[in-house]
């Protein structure tokens, strides 16, 4: 497989409504989608799942593309590739900017099972033929608004429903979902806000029979993690600390938490969220697939790797309709009953619709 070719365009979608969290509230996704070519101009497709401000995590758009374009396109155009596997050796030397790593390393994959004539799942080992998925609630102004929204979710078959808590928003919210549904599998999600002083906050939550609650403590607090892990009864479960395989074998050797959320962008592309599939697999941890507010793109490479048989929880992977008016893959992303079915065409197995592709495109950048 030679990459004779590598497209970048950067992108601008807006999603049908705000999103908050505790770091903040976006409507506009500003990202980067990535296409490398063979030499028989075959397309393998890649998202880079970048924001315009580096608040879940240090790079940002603007900080990607430059990434992209300065350093890594040029390491891998005109590379002849046996396995995808080598993406990751050819980054390594540059540290960190897992998010535009990851965007390349998943179009190689993508070129990779189309080019064998496998699906990206099947490329990547995964046997599922239906992956369950949840569905991640923003933090709402009104608690009526998240009432009816955890409703709404709940009748389309979400199997579990995460709720985005920060310090103020916590334990009522929680309370009053539960009160209202109390049977739903339910979680939180902190992204980082609190820190061992909020101990008794976050103590409070164990009263609601949770699933788990995620990344409370900023990423880098591995061993905060495990002393706070002792204190609750409600499981940890790790985003933001999770940057690699290293993180996650440390993690599970502190206790840092009994489940981890994979992103393939948080750590570098599906080469390493492969391995820490297989780490999570031999160590008997839980986990399940995050999301980063994709496009279709993004939600297709999410939904490949979570056919892999360790991927135990439902992820983060909801509709299409969830986000946007009309996607950029055909067919849609669909999640019916709880369940998204695993396509079996070659590669991503969705259609990129170019032409849609191109209404949200500011910006197109050709290497040959
Ligand atoms: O629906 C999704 O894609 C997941 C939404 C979500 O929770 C999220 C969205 C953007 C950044 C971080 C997170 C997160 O999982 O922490
Ligand atoms: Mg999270």
């Amino acid at each position: 497989m030679k990459i004779d070719e590598i497209n970048l365009y950067k992108m601008n979608m807006k999603m049908k409504n705000p999103f908050t969290t505790s770091f903040g509230t976006q409507q506009e996704r500003l990202f980067i989608l990535v296409e490398v070519k063979n030499e028989e101009g075959i397309s393998g497709w890649g998202e880079c799942v970048t924001a315009e401000l580096p608040l879940y995590i240090e790079e940002f758009t603007d900080s990607s593309w430059l990434m992209l374009e300065k350093f890594l396109v040029p390491l891998l155009l005109k590379k002849e590739l046996d396995h995808p596997d080598e993406v990751h050796e050819l980054f390594r030397p540059y540290k960190r900017n897992h998010l535009a790593k990851s965007a390349l390393d998943g179009a190689v994959w993508d070129l990779y099972a189309k080019t064998n004539g496998i699906s990206l799942a099947e490329a990547l080992g995964g046997e599922k033929r239906a992956i369950d998925v949840g569905v991640s609630l923003g933090i709402k102004d009104d608690i009526e608004d998240l009432l009816s929204e955890v409703k709404e979710k709940t009748e389309e078959g979400y199997k579990r429903i995460k709720i985005k808590i920060k310090p103020g928003k916590d334990v009522e919210v929680v309370r009053q979902v539960r009160e209202r549904f109390p049977d739903i599998p339910l979680m939180v999600d902190a992204n980082s806000a609190y820190t061992l002083d909020d101990i008794d906050v976050l103590k409070e939550l164990d009263q609601f029979n949770l699933m788990m609650i995620e990344q409370p403590l900023t990423a880098g607090d591995l061993i905060d993690h495990a002393k706070l892990q002792k204190h609750l009864e409600t499981a940890i479960c790790l985003d933001e600390s999770i940057h690699s395989y290293e993180d996650a074998r440390q993690a599970i050797e502190l206790g840092s938490g009994r489940i981890i959320n994979m992103k393939v962008g948080r750590v570098g592309g599906l080469t390493e969220a492969k391995k820490i599939h297989d780490l999570c697999q031999r160590e008997n941890i839980d986990m399940w697939c995050g999301g980063m507010l994709e496009s279709g793109i993004g939600r297709a490479h999410n939904i490949a790797i979570t056919a892999l048989a360790n991927f135990t929880l439902p992820g983060d992977t909801a509709s299409s309709s969830r986000y946007w008016e009309k996607d950029i893959i055909k067919p849609e992303v669909v999640a019916a009953g709880g369940q998204v079915q695993v396509p079996d065409g070659p590669g991503i197995g969705y259609e990129v619709d170019v032409e849609e592709l191109l209404k949200h495109a500011v910006e197109k950048k050709q290497f040959v």
